[in-house]
């Protein structure tokens, strides 16, 4: 009898969430000699994840293993009982994981207009005028009809974040999604991302995400976890408790270090504060930083 590569499913449009579960390791080349990225993840059904951490500390890397567009040395990866990797038999190729990535380079067909690269994500049986919405959702409406190359980099990386959540993917892997733009849009595109996660967008699923940003502002807005990678190590995993509206005045931080005086040094709002804490700091940790300064709170639940 035929043995299928992969188990078949009963229901290729199932949109279950599930559990992703990843223990992986690889070996990268990094600047300095050899770096071992060792992880071991389970993202929650429906959760949103960040994930922070230093140039080169392998966060593209793990999406990538994820997505099944590198494969691990050794290890596992499953999306509840789909197993897509776990080094015997054929790794699930990337598209059959249904997961949408959104690259740092945007990865634009640059032959197609801007409405056809969300059309051409849709899937099958989803009318053609959801592009439209997308394209309205991304603020991209009136320029429908222009090529990735008539488009700034900005437009370019929300054209790429709509055509990636058109597909209606069932775990979302952004790599700095919302790096080129300015400080209002991003608002504005962090406000869609939210309604997403939320569940607010008619048709679509609550997809899981992970998303890498540099950016502890929006980490903590659009998610209820903060990973931390360095040198290809999970070093952090935090649960920050919900915002609450009296919490207005936290504002979201890292540690930097303590100075020779003994002072804590956090970086915060692109400035540098020193405050006398005497809590276990490191230098990364992720802190929120109340009434003016004076107080520095653990990002953790
Ligand atoms: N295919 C590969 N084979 C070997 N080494 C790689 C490969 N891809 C990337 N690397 C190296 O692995 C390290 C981690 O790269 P990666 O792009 O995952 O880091 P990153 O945390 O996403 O960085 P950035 O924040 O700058 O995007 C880098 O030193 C890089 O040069």
């Amino acid at each position: 009898m035929l043995r299928l590569p992969w188990p078949r499913r009963a229901d290729p449009a199932d949109d279950t969430p599930r559990a992703l579960e990843i223990d992986v390791a690889t070996t990268l080349a990094s600047a300095s000699g050899p770096m071992r990225l060792q992880v071991a993840l389970r993202l929650e059904p429906g959760q949103w994840a960040a994930l922070l951490g230093p140039s080169g500390a392998g966060k593209t890397t793990l999406l990538r293993l994820i997505a099944g567009l590198a494969r691990p040395e050794s290890g596992r990866v499953a999306w509840g009982d789909e197993i897509w990797h776990d080094g015997t038999g054929r790794p699930w190729p990337t598209r059959r994981r249904r997961v949408g990535f959104v690259f740092q380079d945007h990865a634009l067909f640059l032959q197609m207009t801007a409405r056809r690269n969300v059309e051409f994500a849709l899937r099958p049986g989803v009318p053609k005028s959801r592009a439209g919405d997308w394209l309205d959702w991304a603020g991209l409406a009136a320029l429908a009809e222009r090529r990735p190359e008539q488009l700034s980099g900005g437009q370019q990386q929300r054209l790429a974040l709509a055509r990636t959540l058109a597909s209606q993917p069932r775990l979302l892997l952004l790599d700095e999604p919302l790096s080129a733009l300015d400080a209002a849009l991003r608002h504005e595109l962090q406000d869609g991302l939210l309604r997403l996660r939320r569940g607010d967008i008619p048709g679509h699923g609550r997809p899981a995400a992970l998303l890498v940003t540099h950016e502890p502002a929006e980490a903590l807005r659009l998610a209820e976890r903060l990973l931390r990678l360095e040198q290809g190590r999970i070093v952090q995993d935090l649960r920050p408790a919900p915002l609450a509206a009296s919490d207005r005045l936290l504002v979201p931080g890292r540690v930097l270090g303590r100075g020779g005086d003994g002072l804590l040094e956090v970086e915060a709002a692109g400035r540098v504060c020193r405050l006398g804490d005497d809590g276990d700091w490191r230098a990364g940790d992720l802190v929120l930083l109340s009434g003016g300064g004076l107080r520095v709170e653990r990002a953790a639940s």
